[in-house]
């Protein structure tokens, strides 16, 4: 693979900045979108005009974007939202265009786009689908460096709680299943995929005395699809499915709501848990922790989610070929 992977620069104020040249050395060739105003004072970078570029070795290839503003730590900056949103815009143009292997994004703050740009979208994982033409996507979010693996799907994303029960329908559960499943097909090489499935109730509703929604949505659908040849397990009670021996039995987990997913990963792989989002046209990775503003600029930020993010993009275009 000889094509570059592009690194989007995320909120400036947030720890991004400092991950694109704290990940140098990692191993994988990438370029940086974003305004060079806004990375660490002296760090080595390179202005190239096409992805694939040279640069001095151990300089950070940086596709220029001029934004509105320099950026504060912690401190995200209004005029600087749209700079944000275009730089995602401008990576998938790119890739797109067959001029980059895949894109990892640094971590966009949802509320500073929101307040300062009108971003419509929840985040990354919605903006890509609607940028790659309105496409059915799910977001999975990947272990690194755990055995078993811990690989989730949330069905349902970036939406209230009291909002989940009303939106997890059969319709969108069979499509983050079927997403899912080609998915690790595809990009993760697994050739016959077990996928598990989360309840949404405690005890995955008991029978229906503790909730209905397993008994008439999940199970009927579970059912069907095992009818088809997926290896299905569940619905599965959400608290005892995710320590070892238990996520031995499935290679990932279908999960009902965002937190009920993102728990479990978070606490056994914070440091090399990864996200990705499946069903693209293209390869979109990065890492699963946000913008860390409380942190942001005091040279504490981890590196190792961004590179496990970039090392999985790096994987997936290997196989993809
Ligand atoms: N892919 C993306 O664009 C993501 C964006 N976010 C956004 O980030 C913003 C902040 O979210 P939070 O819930 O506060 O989560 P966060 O991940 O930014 O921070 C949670 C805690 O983890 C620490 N932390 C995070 N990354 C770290 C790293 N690389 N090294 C060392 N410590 C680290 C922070 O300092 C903080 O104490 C929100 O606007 C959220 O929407 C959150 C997750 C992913
Ligand atoms: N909590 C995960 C998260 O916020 C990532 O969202 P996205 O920006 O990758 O869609």
């Amino acid at each position: 693979m000889t094509k570059r992977i592009l690194l989007t620069c995320g909120e400036p104020a947030g720890i991004g900045p400092e991950l694109a040249i704290r990940a140098l050395g990692c191993g994988v060739d990438y370029a940086w979108i974003g305004d060079p105003r806004h990375l660490p004072e002296g760090a080595a970078f390179t202005e190239i005009a096409a992805p694939n570029d040279p640069v001095p070795t151990g300089h950070l290839p940086v596709l220029r974007h001029d934004f509105a503003h320099p950026a504060t730590p912690g401190r995200p900056d209004p005029a600087n939202a749209q700079g944000v949103i275009d730089v995602i815009a401008r990576a998938v143009d790119l890739v797109t265009r067959g001029e980059a292997a895949a894109i990892t994004t640094l971590p966009i703050n949802k509320q500073a786009l929101k307040e300062g740009a009108s971003f419509r979208f929840p985040g990354h994982t919605e903006y890509l689908a609607h940028l790659a033409g309105d496409v059915p996507v799910v977001m999975m979010l990947a272990s690194t460096s755990v055995s078993p693996p811990c690989r989730v799907v949330p069905a349902t994303i970036h939406i209230p709680l009291a909002e989940v029960p009303a939106a997890l329908t059969s319709d969108l559960l069979e499509q983050a299943i079927r997403i899912t499943h080609a998915a690790m097909i595809r990009d993760f090489g697994i050739t016959a995929p077990r996928l598990a499935v989360a309840g949404l109730n405690p005890h995955a509703g008991e029978g229906g005395t503790m909730g209905r929604e397993e008994s008439e949505r999940i199970v009927p659908l579970l059912d069907r699809l095992r009818g088809e040849g997926i290896d299905l397990a569940g619905p599965l009670p959400a608290d005892t499915m995710f320590h070892a021996p238990a996520r031995a039995r499935y290679d990932a987990a279908i999960c009902a709501y965002h937190d009920q997913a993102l728990i479990p990963i978070k606490t056994l792989d914070f440091a090399g848990g990864v996200n990705v989002t499946l069903g693209l046209p293209f390869i979109r990775t990065s890492p699963d922790h946000g913008t860390a503003f409380d942190i942001a600029g005091t040279g504490r930020a981890d590196p190792a989610s961004t590179i496990a993010a970039l090392r999985m993009a790096h994987d997936m275009a290997d196989k993809a070929g």
